[in-house]
């Protein structure tokens, strides 16, 4: 008796789909991918979903995905209702006492309460932090460099040490750190308004983090903005280097991070697409590598990094 020939299923597509992420799951597998989900990418509930839905993902692979978040426009609303003034000097919010018990109140109590919430739908992984927590980052008071002069900007910090060891055993119990971009000084007990993409890429250099992935609300670090929308799609760290004078507004905390990271033993660093649904999945799964890529200058210019 011959065999029945096999029957031809009409869902191999999707097995050809699942075996292109093989090389990428190898690669990527229990390795520390620090994610910053910024406040202009969060504002659309499909893509908060979404976004849920990549880091569950990326955690059911094998990776140890972190979350910071920010909350710009979120914490402008707040102000805005209270009738308070939301003042930016070279990028960073000027931070009265009062302005960052609003900060203070609408990153932890409201948005990082959001993203622990859409990413235990899918099961008790989430766990939200702020930098006090467990001391995991301490800062002291930075100051605004305007044509080169220091400006007070009130309570607004850089970071000066981070102690990973609770987002480690967080990690080690197979939980999603969520972590709120505020930390305390070590000096006078201020509670300091950290920059999330500064507070990101701390963050990804201290874990030993194999990727900090910044999401934002343009293609990537556009060559010639705003007069082009040509993506730079892969820099090195000199490369960036020279750039940054040139850059402007939000992009340049990003780019700034970016560096320190690759700098500071993170092979990649990437700015990618938040308003693309699953961009997260697509720049870690596939090849097609969307947005922009900083590598160090050992890395060079070609070849997937
Ligand atoms: N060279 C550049 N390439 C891309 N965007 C730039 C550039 N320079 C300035 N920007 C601005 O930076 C913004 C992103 O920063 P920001 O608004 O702080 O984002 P987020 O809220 O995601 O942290 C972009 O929307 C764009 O307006
Ligand atoms: C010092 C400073 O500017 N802190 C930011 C912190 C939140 C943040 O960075 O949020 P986005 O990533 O959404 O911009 C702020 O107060 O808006």
């Amino acid at each position: 008796m011959t065999n029945a020939p096999a029957r031809k299923h009409t869902a191999l597509p999707k097995a050809r789909i699942l075996i292109e992420a093989l090389p990428w799951l190898t690669r990527h597998h229990g390795k520390t991918v620090v994610i910053k989900f910024g406040g202009n990418a969060m504002v659309d509930d499909a893509l908060k979903a979404a976004f849920a839905q990549d880091v569950v993902f990326l955690r059911h692979a094998g990776l140890r995905p972190v979350v910071v978040h920010g909350g710009g426009p979120q914490i402008s609303a707040q102000l805005d209702r209270l009738g308070l003034t939301s003042e930016f000097r070279a990028g960073l919010r000027v931070t009265t006492p009062e302005t960052m018990d609003v900060v203070r109140m609408v990153l932890a109590g409201q948005v990082q309460r959001e993203l622990v919430g859409l990413l235990n739908r899918h099961g008790p992984l989430a766990v939200g932090m702020t930098g006090e927590d467990a001391h995991l980052m301490s800062a002291v008071k930075r100051f605004a460099d305007i044509d080169g002069e220091r400006v007070d900007i009130g309570r607004v910090g850089d970071i000066t040490h981070v102690d990973t060891g609770a987002v480690r055993a967080l990690l080690d119990d197979g939980r999603v750190p969520v972590i709120s971009s505020i930390a305390r000084s070590a000096d006078d007990d201020h509670v300091y308004n950290i920059n999330a993409d500064t507070a990101a890429a701390a963050l990804a250099a201290a874990l030993g983090a194999e990727t900090l992935m910044v999401l934002t609300d343009v293609e990537g670090l556009y060559a010639d903005w705003p007069a082009s929308d040509e993506v730079i799609s892969r820099l090195t760290e000199s490369e960036l280097e020279k750039l940054l004078p040139e850059l402007a507004s939000g992009m340049v905390p990003k780019m700034e991070g970016c560096l320190f990271a690759v700098r500071n033993g993170v092979r990649t660093a990437r700015v990618i697409d938040g308003r693309v649904q699953h961009s997260i999945l697509l720049e870690i799964f596939t090849d097609e590598g969307i947005g922009t890529m900083v590598v160090p200058d050992a890395a060079g210019k070609g070849g997937a990094a």
